[in-house]
């Protein structure tokens, strides 16, 4: 059997600070098979984003083990093995919405045929193929994040962590974009992590769901979803929908209390 896509065991995390410490993780230990989408959900500050970073060595643990793709996060992101999308779409504005796809290719060096090439396959992928030329503010919120998701998707890493890429948007943008993601995600089978603040969002997408409780962050519950791949949205008002949503909520307030 292949390395899982992100093995964490007993990892701790405290920030050095002015202000004293700030433990942000707190013996976290996870496993997450490759093709999985796992959605990250706790209360603001738990270290969620934390917990990404150190995937994406941005940030180092102050303990226990993180392997990504079977190697250190470090060599991980050496072998390009992840696509990052922040919580804004961080488009450069003077770039058009092709040009910041293309930019990680340029920066790494890809010949230009093969770059268009990519470009076009993930502009196609999010649906917005017609669009390569436009700028970023010539572009809704929901387009600009999609262009960044394609912009993530540009060097196929198997991996994509994606930081609340839909916290900014409206409720009726955030669907459509969350059906779109799942079929994205079907289509490409990337190991995806998600943070999310939104129990129906989590539900909606995820495999996994991994509950979190307030800092210094720990992992309270994790939940795999019975629900079938193909989910069409209007799941979210079955049974079965509503009762692993419960098990969300009741497992925040768990955290919540024992904090
Ligand atoms: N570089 C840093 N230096 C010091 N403290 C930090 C640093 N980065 C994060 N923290 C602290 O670590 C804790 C976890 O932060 P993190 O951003 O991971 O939380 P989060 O769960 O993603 O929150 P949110 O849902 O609000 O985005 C917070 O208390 C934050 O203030």
């Amino acid at each position: 059997m292949s390395a899982p896509a992100i093995s964490a065991h007993n990892l701790d995390l405290t920030f050095q600070t002015g202000d004293g410490p700030v433990h942000a993780l707190r013996d976290v230990s996870l496993d997450i098979p490759d093709g999985e989408f796992v959605s990250f959900i706790g209360p603001s500050g738990c270290g969620k984003t934390t917990f990404l970073r150190c995937v994406a060595a941005l940030e180092t643990p102050t303990g226990g083990t993180l392997t990504v793709s079977g190697m250190s996060p470090d060599a991980a992101r050496r072998a390009r093995k992840y696509g990052y999308v922040f919580q804004a779409a961080g488009l450069y504005p003077w770039r058009t919405i092709g040009k910041n796809v293309t930019l990680p290719l340029e920066i790494m060096g890809i010949p230009r045929a093969e770059r268009a090439h990519r470009r076009d396959e993930v502009l196609a992928l999010v649906e917005l193929d017609k669009f390569a030329n436009k700028y970023p503010w010539q572009l809704s919120g929901g387009m600009q994040q999609r262009a960044s998701i394609a912009r993530a998707l540009a060097f196929d890493a198997p991996i994509l962590l994606m930081d609340e890429p839909f916290g900014a948007l409206d409720e009726i943008v955030r669907d459509r974009l969350n059906e779109e993601l799942l079929a994205l995600w079907a289509r490409t089978s990337k190991t995806t992590l998600f943070v999310t603040h939104s129990i129906p969002e989590a539900v909606y997408l995820s495999t996994k769901i991994v509950v979190m409780s307030p800092r210094p962050g720990r992992i309270t519950d994790v939940i795999d979803s019975p629900l079938p791949r193909h989910r069409p949205l209007d799941i979210r008002d079955t049974p079965e929908f509503l009762a692993i949503a419960h098990r969300v909520r009741e497992g925040l307030r768990d955290g919540m209390q024992a904090a």
